[in-house]
C-alpha cells in the first residue's frame, strides 16, 4: 500500500513524485511509455536541440557580408542525430534516478479498477491517494485519410527530410517544425484553418513573425479547413473538398493534442471530466476526493506547459496532506514560439484608465544592431505605478528578454526600483529601464 501513486512519470508527475518523497511519503510512480514524458522525449527537447542548429544558421546568415563569408547548410540526419543524442539517455537517467531515491518506478497502462485500485498488466497496487498526471498525445483529425497524417513524434524521428512537407494548424508545433524543415531545404506549406493571425499574441508582432516565416521561404494558406488526405501517384493529396489542392510527399497535423484519459476507466472513480480533460478545482482536486490532477492533461485556461505542470507538481507536493492547504496561485506565465526569430508574451494587455500600451521598434538599439537582428519590436502595457504588466516581443533574443520581463512584472518592479539596479552591458538587461 503506497501513500500516493502518480500515474504519468512527466515533468508535472515527476516534480510531484519528488517532493513527496522528501516528505518521507511511500510513493510510486506509474509510467507506460518513455520515462520523463513528453518534455524531454518527444517535446520541447528535441524540438529545441534541432532549432539550436538552425539558429546558428541563421545567426551567421545574418551576419553575412558584414565579417562573414561561405554559406552553411543545414544537414537534416546529423541535426536530427545529435537530437537523439542529446535526448535519448534521459529516460534510462529518468528511470534510474526514480530508484536511486527510493520511489517505486512501474512499468505499464494503470487503469482504475471497480475496487478502487490500479491495475498495471496482471498486477493490482493501491494507495490512500492518486495523482492523474497523464498528459496529453498528438490530437488525430477524423477526416476521410486521416491516417495518412503523420504527428510531431513522427516528423521528429524522420531519418530523411521529404522534399514536399504540408503541416496543418498555425500553433507553436505547426510553425516550430516548419521552421526545422525549412531550415535544412524541404518545400513547406502551414495550412491554416483560420486567418493568418497567431493567437494569443499582439497582433503586430505575430503579423511581423509570419512575415518573416514568409521572407525565409515558408509559404502559408489560410482560412483552409482540409477534408480529405488521398494516396495518389504523386504523393499525397490534400483537398478541402473546395477548390483547394495540394501534392506533398508528407504531411504533419498540428492540430492542438488530446488528453490522455480514456484508457484510466474514471468513471468507475467518478472523477470528472471535459474535451479538454481532468475537471479540477483551485486545489488540483477532481471530483474524487482521493484523486488529485496535475499538468497537460487538467482541463484548463492557461498554456500546456512544462514549467506549468512543474508549478502545479510542486504545489501539490508541499499541499498534499496539509491540512491548511492553499488553493494554487498561479504567477504570471510567459509563453515563447521558436526559431532563429522568436516570438514571446507575458502578462495581460487590457488597455483601461490604469493600463496603456505602446510599441517599440528596437531594430536599431544597440542589442541588435550587435547581432544583426533583422527585426526587434515590442508591446509593453505599463499601468498607472509606473509598472510593467504586459510584454509581447519579436526578437532573435525574446526568449531571454521575456524572463526579465516576467520577473519585473510578477515582482511589479517600477522604473525606481529598476534604476536601482546595474545590469551588464550591452545585454537584454541592460535595455530594461527603455521600457517604462
Ligand atoms: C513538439 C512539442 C514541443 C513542445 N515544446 C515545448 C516547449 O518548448 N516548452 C514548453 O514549456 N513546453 C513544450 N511542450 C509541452 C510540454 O511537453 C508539456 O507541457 C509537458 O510535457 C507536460 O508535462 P506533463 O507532466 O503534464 O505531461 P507529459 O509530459 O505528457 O507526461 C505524461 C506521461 O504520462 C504517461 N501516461 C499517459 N497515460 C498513462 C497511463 N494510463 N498509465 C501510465 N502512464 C501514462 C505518458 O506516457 C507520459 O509519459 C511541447 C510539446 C510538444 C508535443
Ligand atoms: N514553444 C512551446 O512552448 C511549445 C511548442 C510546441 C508545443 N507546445 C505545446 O503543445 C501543445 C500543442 O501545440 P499545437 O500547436 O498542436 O496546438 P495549438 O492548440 O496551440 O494549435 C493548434 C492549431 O491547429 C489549428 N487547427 C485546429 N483544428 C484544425 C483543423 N481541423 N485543420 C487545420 N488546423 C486546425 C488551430 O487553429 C491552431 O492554429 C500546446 O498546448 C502547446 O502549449 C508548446
Amino acid at each position: 500500500m503506497f501513500d500516493y501513486i502518480v500515474i504519468g512519470s512527466g515533468p508535472g508527475g515527476l516534480a510531484l513524485a519528488y517532493q513527496l518523497k522528501a516528505r518521507d511519503f511511500n510513493v510510486a510512480v506509474i509510467e507506460n511509455d518513455k520515462w520523463g514524458g513528453t518534455c524531454p522525449n518527444y517535446g520541447c527537447d528535441p524540438t529545441k536541440a534541432m532549432m539550436a542548429v538552425v539558429e546558428a544558421k541563421h545567426h551567421a546568415d545574418q551576419l553575412q557580408g558584414q565579417g562573414l563569408k561561405g554559406n552553411l547548410t543545414v544537414d537534416w540526419a546529423a541535426m536530427r542525430n545529435r537530437k537523439v543524442e542529446i535526448t535519448d539517455p534521459y529516460a534510462k537517467q529518468s528511470f534510474e534516478g526514480l530508484k536511486a531515491n527510493g520511489i517505486e518506478a512501474i512499468y505499464g497502462t494503470a487503469v482504475f479498477t471497480d475496487d478502487g485500485m490500479l491495475l498495471v498488466g496482471q498486477k493490482k497496487y493501491q494507495a490512500t491517494h492518486y495523482v492523474i498526471a497523464t498528459g496529453t498525445r498528438p490530437r488525430t483529425l477524423a477526416i476521410e485519410g486521416g491516417e495518412l497524417l503523420n504527428n510531431s513524434n513522427d516528423f521528429l524521428e524522420l531519418d530523411e527530410l521529404p522534399e514536399e512537407i504540408v503541416f496543418l494548424g498555425l500553433g507553436p508545433i505547426g510553425l516550430e517544425l516548419a521552421q526545422l524543415a525549412n531550415a535544412a531545404g524541404a518545400h513547406v506549406t502551414v495550412i491554416s484553418i483560420t486567418d493568418l493571425e497567431i493567437s494569443n499574441f499582439q497582433k503586430t508582432v505575430g503579423a511581423d513573425y509570419l512575415a518573416r516565416l514568409q521572407a525565409d521561404g515558408i509559404n502559408f494558406e489560410a482560412n483552409i479547413a482540409i477534408n480529405k488526405v488521398e494516396q495518389t501517384e504523386r504523393g499525397l493529396l490534400l483537398s478541402d473538398g473546395k477548390q483547394f489542392e495540394i501534392f506533398a510527399d508528407y504531411a504533419v497535423a498540428g492540430v492542438g493534442r488530446t488528453p490522455n484519459i480514456e484508457q484510466l476507466n474514471l468513471e468507475k472513480m467518478n472523477v470528472k471530466s471535459g474535451r479538454g480533460g481532468v475537471i479540477v478545482d483551485d486545489f488540483l482536486r477532481t471530483s474524487n476526493p482521493n484523486i488529485y490532477a496535475l499538468g497537460d492533461v487538467v482541463q484548463k485556461k492557461r498554456p500546456h506547459l512544462t514549467p506549468v505542470s512543474v508549478f502545479e507538481g510542486n504545489y501539490l507536493g508541499a499541499n498534499l496532506g496539509n491540512e491548511n492547504a492553499r488553493a494554487i496561485d498561479y504567477p504570471v506565465i510567459p509563453y515563447i514560439i521558436y526559431g532563429p526569430t522568436k516570438l514571446a508574451q507575458v502578462g495581460e494587455f487590457d488597455e483601461s484608465a490604469d493600463v496603456s500600451k505602446k510599441i517599440l521598434d528596437m531594430t536599431n538599439w544597440y542589442t541588435y544592431k550587435r547581432i544583426a537582428d533583422p527585426l526587434a519590436k515590442i508591446v509593453v502595457a505599463i499601468n498607472r505605478h509606473d509598472q510593467i504588466v504586459g510584454a509581447s516581443i519579436i526578437s532573435t533574443v525574446a526568449d531571454e528578454l521575456i524572463n526579465l520581463l516576467t520577473f519585473a512584472i510578477q515582482r511589479k518592479i517600477s522604473l525606481d526600483e529598476m534604476n536601482t539596479m546595474i545590469m551588464a552591458y550591452p545585454t537584454v538587461a541592460s535595455d530594461l529601464s527603455y521600457f517604462y
